[in-house]
């Protein structure tokens, strides 16, 4: 049984004449301790599917099930980090990762809490930050801090919505390698959701498109096989990484291009920046009839 499932899933806004289909269709199995990053097209509806598994949504049809039961609402087997921190800006580090602990382990007395909270801090790298407030942190420190906080709650399944995309580049690749080395360590379920494409090879074992909307339905499924731990400076230069990252943008171009054929909407592709600077040259060009991507 797949650790989540969502079997058929729609899911609408609005009512009457004003309702949106998002999403239509979806069908995704993740299993146990696999690391699934979704490419999305801006507004295809990538956070609206992060909401109906954290049940903050539920589907209009379908099923989405965790462990083989239907999700009810949110809870503590799935840890969520957002794009924009949500952190409490008058509580210090030590404290905004204490909430995550009160609320799963509200029992454990108080030095054993703070014991958890210096363990999460330090994992994240933030040991002597662990007294200030997020305004007197960096973007890249407020969303470790978040990352702790969700990681404090032990959470079965990490669940990230493009958590990385407000930072600097080099900020982005030191995080994504500290995400994966906490992710191998324990090989939690992980779902991340990405506009940059880098980002999904860098990290998942699986990336999956999903196709602009309304109506965003997933696309097929991309392998990662590349060894892992992946050093971003060496895969670069892997014929294998430039083979599949040439195979999602050339899928993502495409279907892009057929919706906007479909409809006057456009559509804006996911991030197709390399994730460090100068890290890769990209571009494309069109030979054949095939782009091509460098
Ligand atoms: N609560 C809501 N009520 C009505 N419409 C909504 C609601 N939430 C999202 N939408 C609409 O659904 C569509 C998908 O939104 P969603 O935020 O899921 O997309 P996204 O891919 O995460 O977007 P972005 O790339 O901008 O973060 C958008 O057109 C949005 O306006």
């Amino acid at each position: 049984m797949a650790y989540l499932e969502l079997r058929n899933v729609s899911k609408s806004y609005g009512s009457g004449d004003q309702k949106v289909e998002v999403l239509k269709d979806i069908n995704l199995s993740i299993e146990e301790g696999e690391f699934v990053a979704i490419v999305g097209f801006t507004g295809s509806g990538k956070t609206t599917l992060i909401n109906l598994i954290n049940g903050l949504e539920f589907p209009d049809k379908g099923e989405v099930l965790l462990e083989g039961k239907p999700i009810t609402g949110p809870g503590p087997d799935r840890g969520v980090v957002f794009q924009n921190y949500s952190l409490l800006p008058w509580l210090t580090v030590s404290q905004n990762v204490k909430l995550a602990i009160d609320e799963v382990y509200p029992s454990k007395s108080k030095e054993e809490k703070q014991e958890l909270i210096k363990k999460y801090v330090a994992m994240v790298h933030l040991s002597h930050a662990i007294d200030k407030k997020p305004a007197e942190l960096s973007g890249g420190m407020r969303q470790r801090v978040s990352v702790a906080r969700a990681l404090a709650m032990n959470p079965k399944m990490l669940l990230m919505d493009e958590p990385l995309s407000a930072l600097d580049a080099l900020t982005r690749g030191t995080l994504q390698e500290e995400i994966v080395n906490i992710w191998s360590e324990d090989r939690k379920t992980c779902l991340l959701i990405t506009n940059d494409v880098d980002e999904g090879i860098v990290m998942a074992d699986r990336i999956i498109p999903l196709n602009p909307g309304p109506q965003a339905s997933l696309g097929p499924t991309f392998s990662v096989n590349l060894a892992r731990p992946r050093v971003v400076a060496e895969i670069n230069k892997m014929d294998e990484y430039k083979h599949l990252r040439n195979e999602v943008l050339e899928y993502l171009i495409e279907v892009g291009a057929s919706r906007k054929s479909q409809k006057t909407t456009s559509y804006e592709l996911p991030d197709l920046k390399p994730v460090m600077p100068g890290r890769i040259k990209f571009g494309f060009k069109k030979a054949k009839e095939k782009l091509q991507y460098f």
